[in-house]
């Protein structure tokens, strides 16, 4: 039951939070802590859309009620390393066919996240609400994502409505530009190790800041995909020029394509392809203009249960010490640690600009004796990036084995898991006990060019000392 009576006026400075929130629910304004009944715009599932259609048969329906509404990738175990995945992926390819859904992606396409957002699934302004607890990845674009559990997933399919309250807000301010060999992974890390894993607990942390501009789209999705370990119920990054562009040019193709298929999907003239096969431009500064006009921003006075503010220029690469994602050091104080395996990849770093620094550090070296690096792109889309600019042969040079664009080791499942009492550095968001399988394994999480300059080192390393003057990694976006 909605508490939508509880209306506060327009009037009052609105958080992001509560103004993407009043949207989903159809209503004018909300309060910080109202209840709302929210219709998402997309719902995101993955391997475990299975398990999810188990819980969801139990309703009794047969069709789910917004089949255009579901995302569904296929990427947590892919291709399938066994029988029992393989026969996951087969449910959830006959869910797919069965309910008509149209958004769905293959083994091999990549990580649910950096899918959504190369396929411009979800857009500036709209709610996603995920079966994966990294959703809040989506604030990189100024959209509204949260994790959600399976039941809760179901209840979406066969309802289209969720319950959520609005959170309060945490301000956190990036001032200046991030030094040579610091980038937006050690920003998350200092946030999460000074104020705690759960420092962020069912808040929505709005980034504001010149710093945060300057971040490259694919280190913006580094913040918000990383504020899932701060406790956070969503983030926020405002969106600015690069931003609609990015969507806008991948929106734009998508629907193009869709029309193409004889799908449903309205393509009106004006959005078709011009004379010489490629967008015009007035075509795409049509898609940016409605971008542009469905982002939302927080009002200057909206409430904030805490600021903080930090200077870029004072930051320094740090390091996620076993087992827990606030156990964070300077890089300096733990340099030297032997590891036996580098691991680059994941929703949270695995794009072209992480491979790009990785790609940097080892131009030229080998990977350390003892040393396994192995290198997994977030998506099909981004190993054939790195494939045209020659970061993948200059990584399979130095030694490094490449893997199948998905979540790979990540959680354990396959593709690179350690043996008990061995050492990953890693470019992930978690590595708590257990996390790639064995719990006597430890994990220390890094930014790319920290694990890239360790896997060439065999010990933990600093990148600016491996290179000699450092690593500069064009912005890939
Ligand atoms: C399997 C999935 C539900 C899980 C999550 O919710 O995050 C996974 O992606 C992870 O990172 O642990
Ligand atoms: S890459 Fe890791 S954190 Fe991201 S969705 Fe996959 S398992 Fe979860």
């Amino acid at each position: 039951m909605s508490e939508s009576h509880l209306q506060p006026s327009n009037s009052q400075p609105q958080t992001f939070a509560q103004k993407a929130l009043a949207r989903a629910a159809g209503l004018p304004a909300v309060e910080i802590g109202q209840v709302v009944d929210a219709r998402p715009d997309v719902v995101l599932s993955h391997d475990n859309t299975a398990a999810i259609r188990r819980i969801w048969l139990q309703f009794g329906q047969e069709r789910v009620v917004i089949p255009e509404r579901l995302a569904i990738t296929l990427d947590h175990a892919v291709p399938a390393p066994t029988t029992r995945h393989a026969q996951n992926h087969a449910e959830v390819r006959q869910f797919v066919a069965e309910q008509g859904i149209r958004h769905f992606w293959e083994v091999g396409r990549g990580i649910c996240h950096q899918v959504l957002s190369e396929e411009a699934i979800v857009l500036p302004g709209q709610l996603i609400l995920g079966a994966d607890s990294h959703t809040t990845h989506f604030g990189w674009m100024g959209a509204f994502g949260a994790g959600i559990g399976r039941s809760e997933v179901a209840v979406l399919w066969a309802t289209g409505e969720l319950w959520l309250r609005v959170p309060e807000s945490m301000r956190v301010v990036l001032e200046g530009e991030l030094p040579l060999g610091v980038t937006a992974k050690d920003f998350a890390l200092r946030l999460i190790g000074d104020l705690g894993a759960d420092g962020g607990l069912y808040l929505s942390i709005e980034f504001a800041g010149d710093g945060i501009q300057r971040l490259s789209l694919a280190s913006r999705m580094v913040l918000a995909n990383m504020m899932a370990e701060f406790g956070a119920k969503t983030a926020y990054v405002p969106p600015d020029e690069k931003t609609y562009r990015y969507l806008a040019e991948r929106l734009m193709k998508r629907k193009i394509q869709d029309a193409r298929l004889g799908g449903n999907v309205e393509v009106t003239p004006a959005q078709d392809l011009g004379a010489s096969g490629q967008p015009s431009i007035p075509n795409l500064q049509s898609f940016i203009f409605d971008l542009q006009s469905s982002a939302l921003f927080p009002d200057p006075g909206a409430e904030y249960v805490a600021t903080h503010v930090y200077r870029a220029e004072e930051l320094e690469p740090y390091v996620a010490c076993p087992h827990s994602v606030d156990n964070v050091v300077p890089l300096s104080q733990i340099a030297g640690t032997p590891v036996q395996q580098a691991f680059l990849g994941t929703c949270t770093n695995g794009r072209l600009e992480d491979i790009a620094a990785a790609a940097a550090v080892v131009r030229g070296r080998r990977v350390a004796r003892g040393t396994r690096f192995i290198v997994i792109p977030a998506s099909s889309q981004v190993l054939q990036a790195a494939m045209e600019r020659g970061y993948i042969q200059t990584l399979v040079e130095a030694g490094a084995v490449i893997g199948v664009p998905g979540c790979g080791p990540c959680m354990g499942n396959h593709m690179g898991i350690p043996a008990p009492n061995e050492v990953t550095i890693s470019s992930a968001n978690r590595n708590f006990r257990g996390r790639m399988g064995t719990p006597e394994a430890e994990i220390y999480l890094a930014s790319p060019a920290v694990v890239a300059a360790s896997a060439v080192a065999g010990v933990i390393a600093d990148p600016r000392e491996v290179q000699g003057e450092g690593v500069k990694v064009e912005d890939e976006d």
